[in-house]
């Protein structure tokens, strides 16, 4: 992948670059006890609240779950997640599930009653004039925020959990952190776990012994072994099924893997990152992924921000896909970039290569509509469209469309049903256990 020169970053960012970014908000939680919490924007990510060791807010009480909720200043509020507690969170007696606070709220969580108060900070710590790492582009503040601990972790040895939408440049970051690190001249290997079926997906990790299964007609290694001296990427690690994530955890903790139908074990130097697109606090909320294995991997976490949650980024980025691509920046009008940067892009910055691409091609004629909401690759009216546009790898692609099909019809079934369960579970010739499930997975 092509990283920018300093030249050709120059050029793309003249108009663009804000080295000032406007002071940011902060939010301060006051506990009835009297202790406070203060959270601001350069954190950087989520916090959690909860009663586990892993939240950066912990309380004691018996009625807040382990992780109960996350919170994130997100431009000028603050962003409250349930993360699927068991008691609920409630903004001002209200139970929520995802809110923006602006201040002034009261919030309750198990038997714990907090205040929510903002403030404005007088003076932001100054960002770095940086405005790319390796080959990810972006000048908003956002992106500038996270290219020092970029910096960091590319020199670490340490596992890294890269959390984001879809096409938000996990992958591209992951190689990244690889080739600017001292792991640089070993191999980077990438796992997806959606891309092979669940019953190889064990082979393909630590690989197997001729004659372990059938269809093991010779030795084969893993990818644990292929990635030794350099780094593997487990990408899409939120899928991973259950009964495979124990022997994940025991090869990062003991950097050793045993084939399957081997007697010994291998032992393996590999630095582990790993990509996911799903709330990996609400998997392990949910009992879906395994606590242990969360603070294995999640040493550092980085949140790659949606496309439409900094919309500076959009011409930048535009004009730089435009240049790798082999065409001059220059060739995209205004009056595009400008729609660009209203559109909603749920693939990010795949989806907006794509749209450079087909501009590129088709001129303008590539906007297949022209509402100022529709995503220039994806016509409202058929998802499967919008999905094909992207394209993704056939088994992420096939995902897409069952998950947001699975949604759907979960919706549509709650709703032919005034909400009941045992109902719509029944109509839809599922075990109440099943359907619940899926309503769970598709929330
Ligand atoms: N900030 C960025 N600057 C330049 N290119 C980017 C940036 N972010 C993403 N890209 C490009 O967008 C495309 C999609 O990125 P990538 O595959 O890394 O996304 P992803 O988050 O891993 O997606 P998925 O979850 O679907 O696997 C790639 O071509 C990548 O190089």
């Amino acid at each position: 992948m092509h990283s920018p020169t300093d030249d050709e970053l120059s050029t793309l960012l003249s108009t663009r670059f804000d080295p000032n970014p406007a002071p940011e908000a902060s939010f301060v939680l006051t506990v009835a006890s009297g202790e406070t919490f203060e959270i601001a924007a350069s954190h950087g990510g989520r916090l959690l609240l909860g009663s586990g060791p892993a939240c950066e807010l912990r309380l004691t009480d018996r009625e807040l779950s382990r992780r109960h909720a996350s919170l994130e200043v997100v431009d000028r509020s603050l962003r409250l997640v349930d993360l699927g507690s068991t008691n609920g969170t409630f903004v001002n007696g209200v139970r929520v599930r995802d809110a923006l606070l602006v201040g002034g709220e009261q919030l309750r969580v198990g038997g714990i009653v907090l205040r929510i108060e903002r403030s404005v900070l007088d003076a932001p710590p100054p960002l770095p004039p940086v405005v790319s790492f390796g080959p990810l582009v972006g000048a908003s503040t956002e992106m500038r925020r996270l290219y020092p601990l970029c910096e960091r972790l590319a020199a670490a040895n340490v596992p890294v959990i890269i959390e984001g939408e879809t096409g938000t440049g996990k992958e591209a970051l992951a190689e990244a952190l690889h080739t600017m690190g001292p792991r640089a001249q070993g191999p980077f290997v990438v796992f997806d776990c959606t891309a092979v079926p669940p019953n190889l997906v064990e082979s393909e990790l630590f690989g197997h012994e001729k004659g372990a299964f059938t269809g093991a007609t010779a030795q084969r290694r893993g990818v644990f072994e292929l990635a030794s001296g350099g780094t593997l990427l487990i990408d899409e690690i939120g899928d991973l099924d259950a009964s495979l994530q124990p022997k994940l955890l025991r090869a990062v903790e003991r950097s050793e893997v045993r084939r399957i139908g081997g007697d010994k074990p291998i032992r393996v130097d590999v630095r582990i990152l790993a990509a996911t697109r799903r709330d990996l606090d609400k998997e392990v909320q949910a009992g879906r992924f395994r606590d242990d294995l969360f603070h294995r991997l999640a040493v550092t976490r980085i949140e790659l921000p949606p496309l439409r949650e900094r919309r500076g980024d959009i011409t930048v980025l535009a004009r730089w896909l435009c240049h790798q691509l082999g065409a001059d920046a220059s060739a995209l009008p205004h009056d595009v970039l400008k729609r660009w940067e209203r559109e909603p892009w749920p693939g990010n910055v795949r989806q907006l290569r794509n749209a450079v691409a087909r501009f590129l091609a088709l001129g303008d004629l590539a906007a297949p509509s022209t509402s100022p909401t529709a995503s220039p690759n994806a016509p409202a009216t058929d998802p499967i469209s919008g999905v094909l546009s992207e394209r993704l790898p056939f088994a992420r692609a096939r995902e897409r469309i069952m998950a947001d099909f699975e949604r759907r019809y979960v919706e549509q079934m709650l709703a032919d049903h005034g909400g009941d369960i045992v109902r719509a579970a029944e109509a839809s010739g599922m075990s109440r256990r099943y359907f619940t499930m899926l309503r769970a997975r598709t929330r």
